[in-house]
C-alpha cells in the first residue's frame, strides 16, 4: 500500500492565533524592550542607508557623472560632510563611509544583544507564568496535566517561543533596511524603486508556499514533540516493572514510531528553510539579469546608472528574501510559543479559590457537617455525613479500596471542595479560610515519597533555606536521625535516583521528616506504610506511636498494627463514614 507523504496533526495544541497575534502580544508585553530594539535596528538600517550614500556620491565624484541635479542620498552626504566642515572629496566621502558603516555595526551588535536580553526575558517569564498558573490552579485541573508535557513546555517550548521574537525583529530589520534602501532607489531612480518593488512582490509571492510548509511542520514539531515527551516520562516512570517484565521492545516500538514521525516533521522543516533559501538566489540573478537587459538594452540607460540601480535593487530584494525567511522561522516556532500560552490561560481559567480571610490552629477538632462528595456526579464517596476528627490525637479511616480515603484527605486539605455541607476547623468554616495558612498547618506523607537525587538534607528541606538545627529536630522525630548519623556523609548524603540508596522504611521515615520540618499541627498519612515489609512498617509505626500527643494525626491505613494504636477509628464505605471501636476493627475492615 502505498503510504501518505502527508503527516496527520492531532488536533490538540495544534491551532495557533497566527504569527502576526504572536508578534503583537510581544510588543503589548514588552513595550519598551520592542521600542529599544527596534529603535537601534533602525538607527543601524539609517547608517547603513548614510554609508551608502557617501559611497554613491563619492562614485559619482569618482566617474565624474554629476553633470545634472544631485540625488538625494549625494545631497545628504554633501551636506553630512559640510556640517562636518570636510571638502566633499572623494576620499573624504570614502572615509565617512566606512566610519558610518563601522557605526552601523557598533549599533547592530547593540540591537542584537538587547534582542538576545529580551529573548532570555520572554523565555523565563513564559517558564515562570506557566510554572505559577499550574501550581496556583484547581487540583482537578493539575490531576490531567502531564508531567512530560509540563517539562516539554519548560524546556522546549519556552524556548522556540522566545527564540522568534528574535526572528521576529530580524524581520522588522531586514524589512526597515529594504524601505531605506527603497527610498534611495526611488530618489536616483523611479524606475529602479518601482522595479524592485515588482521584483520583491513576484519574489515574496513565488515562494510563500514555503512558508505554509513550514508553519504546518513546526505544528507538527510542537505536537509530536508534546506527546512524545510526555509518553517517554510515562513509560520511564514505569522502568522498572517493564525491564522486569522484558516490555522493553513495546516502549521501543512506541517511542521509535513517534520519533520517526518528529523526524519527518523535522526533515520537512529544514527542506522548505533550505529550498526557500535555494530559490532566492537564482530568482533574484534572473531578476538582477533582466534588469540589467532591460534598462541597458530597452531603456538603453548609461551604465554607471545602470550600475548603481541594480546594485539598489539586488539590495532592496536581498533584504526582502531575509526578512521572509526570517518570517519563515518566525512560523516554525509560533506554534509552540501559543502551545504554551494555551497552557496558560487553561491553567489561570482553573484558578484555584483562595478561600477567605480567616484562620484557625486546630485545637479541637475538624468537623465535617452533613457533607456529601462524589466525582463527577459519578463516584460518592460521602453522602451527607457528620463525624469530627479530633485534635491532638491519632485519628484511623479504614475501608475498602475505592472508598473515598485518600478523598476524604483532599477534601480535609482544601484540594476538593464538598458538593453539600461544611467542613469546620474549630467552628471555622473551610470555605472562609485563607487556604495557603490552613495548609501551611499540614505535613503530608503519600503512599510513595518520591526523593531527588540530592543530599538527606536538601530531601528533608525540599530545597528550603532552614537550618541544620531544624533538619536534624525533624529527622529526630522521625525516628531518622540515628541511621542518617550512620550514613557516609551524615545529612549532606547522597540518596541515589529516587532514593535507591535508601531502604523503603528509610524513605518513609525521611518523607515524615519531610513532613515535619515546618512542625505542621496537622500530620496527614495516606497509606504511608502500605508499602512497607512488615520490619519497616513496625519502625515506621512506632514513629507515628511516638508523634502521639504532640499534634494532630490522620492516618489512612489497613495495617493492624496502625489500627490497634488509634485513638479514633472510622470505617468509610459506600459514602457512609462510623465511628468504630478498634477492637471491632478485625470485624468491619473490609
Ligand atoms: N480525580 C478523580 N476523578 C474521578 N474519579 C476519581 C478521582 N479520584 C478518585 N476517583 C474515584 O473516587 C473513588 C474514591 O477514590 P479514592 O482514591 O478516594 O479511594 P480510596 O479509598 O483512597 O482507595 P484506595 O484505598 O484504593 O487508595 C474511586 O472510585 C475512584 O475511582
Amino acid at each position: 500500500m502505498k503510504k501518505s507523504k502527508k503527516l496527520t496533526v492531532p488536533s490538540t495544541g495544534a491551532e495557533t492565533r497566527g504569527a502576526w497575534m504572536m508578534m503583537l502580544a510581544f510588543v503589548r508585553g514588552y513595550p519598551g524592550r520592542a521600542a529599544a530594539a527596534l529603535s537601534m535596528v533602525f538607527v543601524a538600517g539609517l547608517l547603513d542607508g548614510l554609508g551608502l550614500s557617501m559611497l554613491l556620491s563619492m562614485l559619482t565624484l569618482a566617474t565624474g557623472d554629476h553633470k545634472g541635479d544631485p540625488s538625494l542620498p549625494e545631497k545628504v552626504a554633501l551636506q553630512v560632510a559640510d556640517f562636518l566642515g570636510l571638502q566633499p572629496s572623494a576620499p573624504n566621502l570614502l572615509m565617512l563611509a566606512i566610519i558610518l558603516i563601522s557605526l552601523k555595526a557598533a549599533m547592530s551588535l547593540l540591537a542584537n544583544r538587547q534582542v538576545g536580553y529580551t529573548v532570555a526575558y520572554i523565555a523565563t517569564d513564559l517558564r515562570l507564568t506557566l510554572i505559577r498558573a499550574v501550581l496556583g490552579a484547581r487540583w482537578s485541573h493539575y490531576l490531567q496535566q502531564s508531567v512530560g508535557r509540563l517539562s516539554n513546555a519548560m524546556a522546549s517550548e519556552a524556548q522556540r517561543g522566545a527564540d522568534s521574537f528574535q526572528n521576529a525583529t530580524e524581520m522588522m530589520a531586514m524589512v526597515l533596511n529594504s524601505m531605506i534602501y527603497l527610498a534611495i532607489a526611488m530618489s536616483i531612480s523611479m524606475q529602479a524603486g518601482l522595479a524592485a518593488i515588482a521584483a520583491g512582490s513576484i519574489l515574496l509571492l513565488l515562494l510563500s508556499r514555503l512558508i505554509r510548509v513550514s508553519r504546518r511542520a513546526g505544528q507538527h514539531q510542537t505536537v509530536l514533540l508534546k506527546s512524545l515527551v510526555s509518553v517517554i516520562s510515562g513509560q520511564f516512570s514505569a522502568a522498572k516493572p517493564l525491564k522486569a517484565m522484558a516490555r522493553e521492545q513495546h516502549v521501543d516500538a512506541l517511542l521509535s514510531d513517534q520519533t520517526r514521525k518528529l523526524k519527518k516533521a523535522l526533515r520537512q522543516q529544514v527542506i522548505s528553510r533550505e529550498a526557500l533559501m535555494a530559490l532566492q538566489e537564482p530568482l533574484l540573478a534572473i531578476m538582477v539579469g533582466v534588469g540589467f537587459f532591460f534598462s541597458l538594452v530597452v531603456l538603453k540607460m548609461p551604465m554607471p546608472s545602470v550600475l548603481v540601480m541594480l546594485f539598489l535593487l539586488a539590495r532592496v530584494v536581498a533584504y526582502l528574501s531575509k526578512a521572509q525567511r526570517a518570517f519563515q522561522q518566525v512560523t516554525v516556532r509560533e506554534s509552540a510559543y501559543w502551545s504554551m500560552v494555551e497552557a496558560i490561560d487553561a491553567a489561570h481559567a482553573q484558578r484555584e479559590p483562595r478561600g477567605g480571610e480567616r484562620t484557625a490552629s486546630l485545637e479541637r477538632e475538624i468537623r465535617f457537617d452533613d457533607v456529601s462528595f462524589s466525582h463527577g456526579g459519578v463516584a460518592t464517596t460521602l453522602d451527607h455525613q457528620t463525624f469530627a476528627i479530633r485534635a491532638l490525637a491519632l485519628n484511623v479511616v479504614v475501608g475498602p479500596s475505592g472508598a473515598g480515603k485518600t478523598t476524604l484527605i483532599d477534601l480535609v486539605v482544601g484540594l476538593l471542595q464538598p458538593e453539600s455541607g461544611r467542613i469546620l476547623v474549630d467552628d471555622v468554616p473551610l470555605s472562609e479560610m485563607d487556604l495557603q495558612a490552613w495548609r501551611r498547618q499540614i505535613g503530608y506523607v503519600p503512599q510513595e515519597s518520591t526523593m531527588v537525587n540530592e543530599s538527606v538534607a536538601y530531601n528533608v528541606s525540599l530545597g528550603e533555606t532552614v537550618s541544620e538545627e531544624r533538619i536534624r529536630e525533624a529527622l529526630k522525630a522521625a525516628d531518622a536521625l540515628d541511621f542518617v548519623d550512620a550514613m557516609p556523609e551524615g545529612l549532606q548524603t547522597r540518596v541515589g535516583e529516587g532514593g535507591s540508596r535508601l531502604s523503603g522504611g528509610q524513605r518513609q521515615r525521611l518523607a515524615i521528616a519531610r513532613a515535619l520540618i515546618h512542625r505542621p499541627r496537622l500530620l496527614i498519612l495516606d497509606e504511608a506504610t502500605s508499602n512497607l515489609d512488615a520490619d519497616a512498617q513496625t519502625a515506621v509505626i512506632e514513629t507515628i506511636c511516638h508523634l502521639k500527643g504532640s499534634l494532630t494525626m490522620i492516618a489512612v491505613a489497613h495495617q493492624p498494627r496502625l489500627i490497634a494504636a488509634a485513638d479514633h477509628l472510622f470505617r468509610l464505605s459506600e459514602g457512609r463514614i462510623v465511628a468504630v471501636e478498634a477492637s471491632a476493627v478485625a470485624a468491619v475492615h473490609g
